[in-house]
């Protein structure tokens, strides 16, 4: 198990990570999300043992993780941690990249397990391809290969796909974390992309201002929101007044598209705009005062009437 209790770190004056506390069980996948600067990717080099904690203690099966003040090579050998930079040889090929941290004494088992790697990031056929050839997306498949090499008991992987094309980036993150689950490695990944964090997190840690305000699965966090900012990190969401629906104990609904459903009856509101989305359409409408997004199967003009799923 990884326990954080109350870490905190600061660049100079700036907190940037305050009092953070929490646990992962071994083989859990865990996504950080935030706004930019919220502090998850210092949270995640505190845990490897990249930075000193001002406070604080963090722990792997009750063995205590020390930054770099404590250690010549800064890490932790149970820990891969892939960067934002990538860290790769550029003058060497992929195959050697991956390979960089296994044995040579055993040269076919190593051979094997390159490309059972290339293999899962779908880079085979660049194999014998120097790094510094290759494209963004790509440095950062060989750079996520290289991190499974050694089959760490922790993975620290900072907007593992951030490079990834949408082409392949759906296909190679469910491999990849098929394979960590299997292996049961213990993943904490931060991302940008709402889908990644709901659909490959056992649960979903909330960063903001250096502070974690929430910790939950993906439904509660996607489907009970506690804040306005919590569910803007997870998709498009409609912040609507309940006065709008004649009640007066001065609440907001946190409202995503597919909760709005068009219908012959209900409340009416104007179409303002419409977006095609492949298997539908998002339609702005005016609604009162505000604007909300509301998902449908065709497109719209003029005037909706709409109905909310579950409003009580
Ligand atoms: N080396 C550094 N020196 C000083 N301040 C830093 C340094 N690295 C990060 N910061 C600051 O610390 C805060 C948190 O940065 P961090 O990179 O952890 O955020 P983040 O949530 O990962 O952001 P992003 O999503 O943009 O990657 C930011 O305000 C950032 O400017």
């Amino acid at each position: 198990m990884l326990e954080i209790k109350q870490l905190s770190f600061s660049y100079g004056n700036d907190s940037v990570v305050n009092k953070v506390s929490f646990s992962v069980e071994k083989g859990q996948v865990i996504s950080i999300i935030g706004a930019s600067g919220s502090g998850k990717s210092t949270l995640l080099k505190l845990i490897y043992g990249l930075l000193d904690a001002d406070s604080g203690e963090l722990f792997w099966n009750k063995k205590q993780i020390l930054g770099p003040k404590f250690h010549l090579v800064p890490g932790m050998d149970y820990m891969k941690y892939l960067a934002q930079d990538f860290d790769l040889m550029p003058y060497v090929s992929v195959a050697e990249n991956v390979g960089r941290f296994l044995s040579n004494f055993y040269l076919k088992e190593k051979a094997n397990r390159v490309n059972e790697l290339l293999e899962l990031v779908e880079m085979t056929e660049f194999a014998n391809v120097k790094a510094k050839l290759l494209s963004g997306g790509q440095m950062q498949r060989v750079a996520l290969a290289r991190v499974l090499a050694l089959e760490p008991e922790v993975l620290l992987l900072d907007e593992p796909f951030s490079h990834i094309d949408s082409f392949q980036k759906n296909r190679i993150s469910r491999h990849l974390f098929d394979y960590c689950k299997k292996k049961g490695i213990t993943v904490l990944f931060t991302s940008h992309t709402p889908d990644e964090a709901l659909m490959f997190s056992d649960e979903i840690i909330v960063m903001q201002n250096g502070n974690l305000i929430e910790k939950a699965t993906p439904n509660q966090i996607y489907n009970f929101p506690k804040t306005e900012y919590i569910a803007r990190l997870t998709g498009d969401i409609n912040v609507i007044p309940t006065a709008y629906f004649g009640k007066s104990d001065g609440n907001v609904l946190f409202l995503r598209p597919h909760q709005i459903i068009i219908s012959y009856d209900g409340f009416e509101a104007q179409v303002v705009k419409s977006y095609f989305k492949g298997n539908g359409f998002l339609l702005k409408v005016k609604f009162c005062e505000s604007e909300l997004f509301v998902n449908a199967e065709k497109d719209y003009f003029g005037k909706i009437k709409f109905k909310i799923k579950n409003l009580t």
